[in-house]
């Protein structure tokens, strides 16, 4: 054994060694016939092409390792890069191992928008979708020409150029669903050959038979594998092409996301739902439906042609009817799937923005303790949304029996009887029927071959049948994605009508301060913040009217031009806010305003303060992000400075840094919010700045800092709050007065002469009242003597001790009001002596005060006599009658102070 394997050995060895020589005096020859120069050049090439291929593959591994090492940060930083050309880059967390995946977003150019519209916007009549000029109301969804304008139009966006990606990809899949068709063919074929093989007992051939199932069967679960991985993949490449679109039309400076809701309203409870899962199912059925019509369509049309070779015209004619038969009366008995997957959709996404909603204030909810309230809601909104979809599936049970039946059954049988049409009308069969007639002439192996014929037809016909049926199905699913389609299709052309404002109405005016009556201007560029003539209106979605807050307001700001905008609640303060913002419409009049927001521009600071996921810096720098930061040359000791300024200079300790990620809505307390609100607006340094009732929840100390630190940093303010306190920080006040039937505004100096007399007039009422203190304290003693004398007289009474306790009350009552009185008004006297104007009071309010403090103080008076009188005559009360005392005592005591 051991001689044989050693002999093994050697020859293997001799077989190599015999094949090395062979090639290496080859290249000895080809040397030897080489010059020495070329030979050289050669070597040279070689050692260059070697070095530079090794130089080429270490700065490629180093670019990549660089560039997964910025992902990393980019990543942990929550930033991306600006790109030149306009575009993004950003990464996305991946796989730990290779790092996260970068990913470009272009973003879409408005002209292709512009392009867009007019598929969105004016439909062509025939579609019967409308002319776009109204908004429409949705068209029923369903298999008709509308859908094809809808499909059609969404295609556009899905598959912008031929030679874009998605082409690629359905290229490719066609041409694995055009393998796969082939694949059966051949399939049904070996299927015959085995089958008659094995009749005829012919083992060679029908093991090799088997031997060809087996390669081919490989062969065809990779083709299916590929189909289906390539329908993924083209699901998902249409709906990244949609989203992005979507985003892009949604998410811009016309802020149509807050339009879209706020004064459309065509979308009903919002976006998010069309975003999300419509979007969704709309992309997977318009991906299937290619390889569930499409393959099925190749299928038909190869099969068709075969069986008509095979079995002739008669069967042919045969198919086809069955086909137009089946269809129509598929079609005829189908339900409208279209608009019960439309409903079903819109139900989903009440559901869904229900708890939506709830995670939005879940503090709120549950500081009222309202859990049974709102599950109410949400039971009675899924219960709906059950009620529909079982309503669906019973539709769908009487749908589908009959159309398995049609499709397995009556097919099959129909099947069997095409398939022998060669053996009982042969003259009518085709290249069948004449193999059957000169088989029979022959009288050979009739049977044999009757038998791979009959298998061979019946697999294509079951083919068929499968084709058929696949293409019947996919009626439903056509219905199904015209639903989708109808619901996409209605996102897309509302976001176009929201962001183009195409609200004209045809032929007659619409109402006052709707959608279609803005004639207003908004100028962009203006150094300060200019209002002529501007009605502020409550819009109304479209398209009813919107209701008039302030009938016609004018005003300039300049820089420098302190404004605080002040009014009962719900006047219309913060709405001057949002007009001048662009959220609302200018209907009539002119505003100018500057042109950028944040840096150098105008920056608005919301009633409820918004923090974004992210991290601590992403909430200083809103809305910027990591790398506009980087690009203003700022970094994050200039953010430690600016919260220090805001006395906020603790967070990012207590919160563990700068890339520290958290729900920061629930973090931070609410007056850290507004602080850290100013923050933003001190790292933004915009020139003019809203901020609307920003302060309320910070300490009146902190607040004045703020306020000054911010008018230091050269930043004009334009405060909405009801506080007066805010006053002395303003140049201009503009009041806002009245209900909504009668508002009155006036824009007014702060410190003006009339104002100053104002204060002077409120000082003397003030000192008056000072020199009525000695007197107050002298009734007071007056008074506690007296209920001094009650207390004694009344001793042995079982209520007397109800009765100094009364007495005490009240004494205590007179004494502390008093003392308060006094302190306010000195407080007062002094802040006035201060600097007469810088902070007036209401002249009207003081007036008021005082009537009202010396009438009541006298009418508590009077009580106390009676009280005490009565007292002193009887001697014992009731009960009762020392209840009312009491009351009335601290009544008394309440008044005055
Ligand atoms: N999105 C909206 N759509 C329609 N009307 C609105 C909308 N928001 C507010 N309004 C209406 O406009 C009125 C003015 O609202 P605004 O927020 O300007 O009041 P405000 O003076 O700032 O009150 P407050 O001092 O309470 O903040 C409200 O009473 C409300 O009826």
């Amino acid at each position: 054994m051991a001689a044989q394997s050693t002999l093994r050995h050697s020859a293997a060895e001799e077989a190599i060694a015999a094949f090395i020589d062979k090639y290496t005096e080859l290249i000895r020859s080809k040397l030897r016939n080489t010059s020495r120069i070329t030979r050289l050049l050669a070597t040279l090439a070689l050692a260059t092409t070697i070095i530079l291929g090794g130089a080429g593959a270490r700065q490629r591994w180093k670019r990549r390792r660089e560039e997964r090492e910025q992902g990393r940060k980019l990543v942990r930083t929550n930033s991306w890069l600006h790109n030149k050309d306009g575009s993004r880059t950003i990464y996305v967390p991946y796989q730990e191992r290779d790092g996260p995946a970068k990913v470009v977003i272009h973003t879409t150019k408005p002209l292709t928008f512009q392009a867009h519209r007019r598929l969105f916007l004016n439909p062509p009549k025939v579609s019967g979708l409308g002319d776009g000029v109204v908004p429409s109301t949705q068209t029923k969804p369903g298999l008709n020409l509308a859908f094809l304008h809808q499909f059609l139009s969404l295609m556009s966006i899905m598959i912008p150029r031929w030679n874009s990606k998605e082409s690629g990809l359905l290229l490719s899949h066609a041409i694995f669903l055009m393998m796969r068709t082939y694949m059966s063919l051949v399939v049904a074929r070996l299927d015959g050959e085995i089958v008659r093989d094995l009749v005829a007992g012919n083992g060679k051939s029908f093991i090799w038979g088997l031997i060809k199932w087996c390669g081919l069967g490989s062969i065809a679960s990779y083709t299916n594998a590929m189909i289906k991985f390539l329908e993924s993949k083209v699901s998902i490449a249409f709906r990244s092409r949609l989203t992005r679109y979507i985003h892009d039309l949604y998410l811009n400076d016309n802020l149509n996301y807050y339009k879209i809701q706020n004064l459309d309203g065509g979308l009903g409870s919002g976006a998010d739902q069309f975003i999300t899962q419509d979007l969704t199912q709309f992309c997977n059925a318009a991906a299937n439906l290619y390889s569930s019509l499409g393959k099925p369509f190749v299928d038909i049309c190869v099969f068709n042609y075969q069986l008509y070779h095979s079995l002739g015209p008669l069967a042919l004619i045969g198919l086809a009817s069955n086909y137009s038969i089946t269809a129509s009366m598929l079609r005829k008995l189908s339900p409208p799937f279209a608009k019960l997957k439309a409903v079903e959709g819109r139900k989903e996404g009440t559901f869904r923005s229900l708890h939506a909603r709830l995670i939005a204030n879940a503090e709120e909810i549950a500081f009222y303790g309202g859990a049974e309230t709102e599950k109410t809601f949400l039971d009675k909104e899924f219960k709906s949304l059950s009620k529909w979809m079982n309503g669906i599936y019973l539709v769908k049970i009487r749908y589908n029996m009959l159309e398995d039946f049609i499709l397995k059954y009556s097919w099959s049988a129909y099947g069997y009887l095409l398939s022998s049409v060669p053996v009982f009308l042969p003259a009518w069969a085709g290249v069948g029927g004449k193999l059957e007639q000169l088989e029979h002439a022959a009288g050979t192996g009739r049977e044999r071959s009757r038998m791979k014929d009959f298998i061979t037809n019946k697999r294509l016909m079951l083919s068929l049948a499968d084709a058929g049926g696949r293409m019947m199905y996919s009626i439903k699913d056509l219905s199904e994605l015209a639903g989708y389609t109808s619901r996409v299709y209605t996102l897309i052309s509302t976001l176009h009508r929201v962001h183009a404002a195409a609200y004209q109405v045809k032929g007659g005016d619409g109402e006052l301060f709707s959608m279609s009556d803005v004639q207003g201007t908004t100028q962009l560029g203006f150094d300060g913040v200019r209002l002529e003539n501007v009605p502020i209106v409550a819009p109304q979605v479209w398209p009813q009217g919107g209701e008039e807050l302030i009938d016609s307001l004018s005003m300039v700001i300049r820089s420098g031009d302190h404004l605080l905008i002040s009014g009962p609640n719900g006047v219309g303060k913060t709405a001057i806010a949002r007009v001048i913002a662009g959220l609302w419409p200018v209907y009539r009049g002119l505003v100018s305003r500057p042109k950028a927001n944040g840096e150098d521009g105008i920056m608005f600071l919301p009633q409820r303060p918004y923090l974004s996921i992210g991290t601590l810096r992403d909430q200083v720098i809103y809305p910027d992000g990591e790398a506009d930061m980087r690009l203003k040359r700022k970094n994050d000791s200039f953010l430690k400075y600016v919260l220090d300024l805001a006395r906020l200079g603790y967070l990012p300790d207590r919160e563990g840094g700068w890339d520290t990620r958290k729900e920061w809505k629930d973090v931070l307390s609410g007056g850290e919010k507004q602080r850290l609100a100013i923050a933003r607006l001190l790292y933004h340094e915009p020139k003019y700045a809203f901020i609307d009732e920003g302060t309320s929840a910070v300490s009146s100390d902190v607040e004045g800092l703020l306020y000054e630190t911010c008018k230091e940093k050269g930043i004009t303010l334009i405060t909405i709050s009801t506080r007066a306190s805010l006053k002395k920080y303003h140049t201009f006040n503009l009041v806002i007065q009245g209900d909504r039937n009668d508002e009155r505004w006036e824009l007014q100096r702060i410190g003006t002469e009339s104002e100053k007399m104002h204060a002077r007039r409120e000082l003397e009422e003030l000192r008056e009242k000072l020199a009525q203190v000695d007197q107050w304290k002298a009734r007071h003693a007056e008074i506690e003597r007296e209920l001094g004398k009650v207390w004694v007289e009344g001793g042995e009474s079982p209520l007397g001790e109800s009765v100094v306790e009364d007495a005490q009350v009240v004494g205590a009552g007179v004494q502390d009001g008093g003392d308060v009185e006094v302190v306010a008004a000195e407080e007062q006297h002094e802040q006035m002596e201060e600097a007469e104007v810088e902070e007036p009071a209401s002249g009207t309010t003081t007036d008021h005060q005082e009537t009202e403090t010396e009438a009541d103080y006298e009418e508590a008076q009077e009580e106390m006599d009676e009280e005490t009188e009565t007292e002193t005559e009887v001697g014992t009360m009731p009960t009762q009658e020392s209840g009312e005392g009491k009351s009335s005592g601290g009544e008394g005591s309440g008044v005055i102070v």
